[in-house]
């Protein structure tokens, strides 16, 4: 069993009226191109910066870009991983969140990004997601047509634990709308993604937005698919463009098969990982 993933690298923009007419527009273009499953960028409608988020932030019911996802998944009649978006949750915290939607519209699953970006790489990188958001507590998977896929936001790809215990319940693939930048992206994007998918012998894929060089934070780009042997499978560049790639499930069990490290965990050696 297989279907087309399409990852939608946006050029994101201040206007957020834009972002969501842009994004519906290559949303159907995918689908025309024959994409089961679409994804967005993280902060697929805003810039991404710790004092865009309050001014950006919607409710997750019947906000814009909600009604907006709600309809393009519709229309487009795909699975579709909404990117993400601030978002003013309950006692009005902020979170960094990605929605799923099925081909009817309905809204299948709430990601809340768990692990906040707070990085400090002096002179190079510094980032604090934490002093304006609050952190998910949730493990997302969803039901597609080919099997359960996990869904994290960006920074959650450098946390193990979190793509394997997926796995363990049974995921085919982890997907990561995210947003690295110009010095974490050339060290650890494509690493981190492939790591994740040998460690779990499942597809994993990260979608970007295009690169902004005029913007505050620099997106890295070069959204990407790795299959479950670890090989890049898809990639971009930098700029605006849709990346395809087709998820193949027989492809992901002959991984395992061949390779059983699931079943060859020795927790008697490691009992302090929790099984
Ligand atoms: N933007 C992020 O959440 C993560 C990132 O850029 C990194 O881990 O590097």
């Amino acid at each position: 069993m297989t279907s087309r993933l399409a990852l939608i690298q946006l050029a994101v923009t201040a206007s957020k009226e834009a972002n969501l007419v842009n994004a519906r527009a290559k949303v159907i273009e995918a689908a025309e191109k024959g994409a089961g499953i679409v994804v967005l960028p993280e902060c697929f409608n805003s810039p991404y910066g710790t004092s865009f988020f309050p001014k950006y932030a919607e409710p997750l019911e019947n906000g814009p870009s909600s009604i907006a996802l709600s309809n393009m998944a519709r229309d487009a009649k795909v699975y579709l991983i909404g990117g993400s978006f601030p978002e003013i949750g309950p006692n009005s915290k902020f979170f960094n969140t990605c929605t799923i939607w099925g081909p009817n519209g309905d809204r299948l699953g709430v990601h809340r990004k768990v692990h906040l970006f707070d990085i400090d790489i002096p002179g190079k990188q510094t980032f604090k997601e934490s002093s304006v958001l609050s952190a998910g507590s949730e493990i997302t998977t969803f039901d597609s047509p080919i099997g359960k896929i996990g869904v994290g936001i960006c920074y959650d790809i450098r946390f193990p634990e979190m793509a394997m215990i997926a796995a363990r319940k049974g995921c085919i693939a982890m997907i990561y709308p995210g947003a690295f930048n110009m010095t974490t992206g050339p060290l650890h994007w494509e690493l981190l993604q492939r790591a994740r998918a040998i460690d779990n012998q499942m597809y994993v894929a990260a979608c970007s937005p295009a690169r902004d060089e005029t913007a505050g934070y620099v997106a890295w780009g070069h959204s990407s698919v790795v299959d479950p042997m670890g090989q890049v499978v898809a990639k971009l560049g930098e700029k605006e463009d849709i990346v395809y790639a087709d998820l193949d499930v027989a492809f992901v069990e002959t991984s395992r098969a061949n390779i059983p490290v699931s079943v060859q965990r020795r927790f008697d050696v490691y009992p302090d990982v929790s099984k």
